[in-house]
């Protein structure tokens, strides 16, 4: 059985004042029945894995380079953010494809250099909302993850998140069918069945429960609602909830 993880992803967002939402969240949830992750910007990496350093919270960045080391200006590998005090990396986030660029092969390069590293890799695909409109969603996200899942992906080391672009921010959501269909797809494709696969895009607290009911999510990334310590508090129940 896979354990259900709660992912949240702060973005570009979060100052070392921010530090006290997480500290709260950990104080409010001192035994969560579920993994609970979070993502803060790279510059609160090293605070908030001391903030949290006696819980079961566990700390992750939001990118990293493919490589170990180099001239490389303004870029982080992935031992730097080990080093840090991260064990998880989100990689391949729609985000990151569009504002640079990334395609899949990069995406699989840096999953490589994470676990390299001894990082958990949480590689994201997604649909447009154009390619959903033409039909074009499960051999989008089929190719994603093909490309973007580099060799030796297991339960250990790879999580993968099924993020449609146009839920991100938005406050829209898939139907419930739509989400069950892309994540069946997915998990028929992953080759270790015991790689985590999470449901991503404007989860919040009033439509947690019903996502974490839908067969093969098991879990969420979360992006805004994981801000607030109440809501991701909520989310994080909701999760433990649909754990049973
Ligand atoms: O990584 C998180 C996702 O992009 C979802 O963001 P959101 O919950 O703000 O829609």
């Amino acid at each position: 059985m896979r354990r259900k993880l709660a992912a949240g992803n702060w973005k570009m967002h979060g100052l070392a004042a921010d530090l006290a939402q997480a500290e709260a969240l950990a104080r409010d949830l001192p035994a969560p029945a579920v993994d609970v992750l979070l993502c803060p910007p790279a510059t609160l990496i090293c605070r908030m894995a001391k903030a949290l350093a006696r819980t079961p919270f566990a700390i992750g960045a939001q990118d990293c380079h493919p490589a170990a080391q180099g001239a490389h200006t303004g870029d982080v590998s992935a031992a730097m953010l080990a080093d840090a005090g991260a064990s998880h990396v989100i990689l391949g986030h729609s985000e990151r494809r569009a504002d640079h660029g990334e395609d899949s092969a990069l995406v699989a390069a840096k999953a490589t250099a994470a676990h390299g590293a001894g990082l958990v890799a949480i590689i994201c695909v997604g649909e447009t909302e154009a390619q959903r409109d033409a039909g074009q969603t499960l051999a989008v996200v089929r190719e994603q993850l093909r490309d973007s899942l580099p060799d030796g992906a297991s339960a250990e080391n790879t999580v993968v998140a099924y993020e449609p672009v146009w839920a991100i921010g938005t406050g829209r959501t898939p139907t419930d069918a739509q989400i069950a269909e892309v994540h069946d797809t997915l998990r028929a494709a992953l080759p270790d069945a015991g790689i985590r696969l999470l449901y991503g895009g404007s989860v919040k607290p009033s439509n947690a429960a019903e996502i974490f009911a839908i067969a093969n999510v098991d879990g969420a990334l979360v992006g805004g609602a994981s801000l607030k310590a109440a809501d991701f508090g909520a989310i994080i129940a909701a999760l433990e909830a649909a754990e049973g």
